[in-house]
């Protein structure tokens, strides 16, 4: 089977229209179908120099390396580097097109490009980012989980003041996290019997209670009783040193409490080739692991390698074979 996968560029002054552009150059292993705006990538394209393809999804592809396109316009040609709000509700409206088409079967998954949270909020859209937005469009419990040739990190918390964390973590949200990250390593990953380290929230996994008391509290009696489930769990460990690299070994996943927890240390280990995976979604849903870029953006100096790893991924995922 060659699957259908949706491209989206995500926010047109952003890098994400170029990288879609390097993606052009490419074949890929799977038919890609762009959602996005025929003349921001082709403002990308004359950017770079670079020869851009377009056909309407749906019809033949005129010629080797042309994208399939579902015109999903901007009101605005955006300059690089400068979002304008009015661009979000056609930047949300290409992830929920796509969403809804992967929902209905009629793709077998999504690749994102980067959006800009702030600007799409400043557009009187509440958006916590892609994850929480796809939660809601299929109704579904989700996780993210970060991934590289070094480590995956799923997240227990994500896009939260800092402030809401703890509240954030009760048996109930961990035993949620912890079912779909074991479920996911399973049956999308291929590994029988899954390891997830799973960190705790304080300095030293609280110091018995001295330094705080939601391992004792929460996170160690939820890990015991999931365990008694068949979920092989380690922890809750002391963050500090879980990323040790003989720390990881044997282990499939990390669980970090919240996004800066773990992702730093995920992204310092391999920037380029790591990609962002929802799971918990009816379909495969894979972004790049970097944002807008916006001091980049129109140069040409952008690093394509997310994208293209998450390209790869996605496809991986689609056709069932192991990621
Ligand atoms: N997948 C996503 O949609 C996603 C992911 C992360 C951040 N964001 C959003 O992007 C916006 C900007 O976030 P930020 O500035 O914190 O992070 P960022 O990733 O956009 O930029 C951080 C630094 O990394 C560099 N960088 C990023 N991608 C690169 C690439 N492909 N090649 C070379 N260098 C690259 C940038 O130039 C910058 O110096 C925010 O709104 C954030 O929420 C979106
Ligand atoms: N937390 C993600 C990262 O650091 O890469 C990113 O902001 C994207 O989130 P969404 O997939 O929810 O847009």
């Amino acid at each position: 089977m060659r699957p259908r996968l949706a491209l989206i560029p995500g926010e047109p002054a952003g890098i994400g229209p170029e990288l879609v552009v390097r993606a052009a150059q490419r074949d890929w292993e799977a038919e890609l179908v762009v959602y996005g705006d025929a003349n921001t990538l082709s403002r990308a394209a004359a950017a770079l120099g670079l020869p851009l393809h377009l056909h309407p999804a749906g019809s033949p592809p005129p010629q080797a390396r042309s994208l399939a396109l579902v015109e999903i316009p901007h009101p605005h040609a955006a300059p690089w580097g400068q979002p304008n709000p009015a661009n979000a509700p056609s930047v949300v409206a290409a992830l929920t097109r796509a969403a809804r088409d992967c929902l209905a079967g009629t793709l077998h998954g999504m690749v994102t490009g980067p959006v800009h949270k702030a600007v799409i909020n400043q557009a009187g859209i509440a958006f916590t980012g892609t994850t929480g937005l796809l939660a809601a469009l299929s109704g579904c419990e989700v996780v993210m989980m970060l991934a590289n040739p070094a480590m995956r990190v799923a997240l227990q918390t994500v896009h939260l003041p800092l402030r809401a964390v703890p509240e954030a973590i009760t048996p109930e949200t961990l035993t949620r996290t912890l079912r779909i990250v074991d479920g996911a390593l399973r049956t999308q990953f291929g590994i029988a019997a899954p390891v997830i380290a799973v960190l705790g929230l304080n300095p030293h996994a609280g110091e018995d209670g001295h330094l705080g008391r939601e391992e004792l509290d929460v996170i160690a009696p939820t890990l015991s009783a999931l365990r008694r489930e068949g979920l092989h769990l380690l922890g809750p460990l002391p963050a500090d040193t879980a990323f040790l690299p003989e720390k990881l070994r044997g282990v499939d996943a990390v669980l970090a409490m919240y996004h800066d927890q773990g992702l730093p240390v995920l992204k310092h280990a391999d920037f380029a080739h790591a990609v962002n995976i929802t799971l918990g979604l009816p379909f495969p849903r894979v972004a790049v692991d970097h944002g807008t870029a916006l001091d980049l953006a129109g140069t040409g100096r952008a690093d394509p390698s997310s994208l293209f790893a998450a390209i790869t991924t996605c496809t991986h995922l689609a056709i069932g074979k192991r990621a």
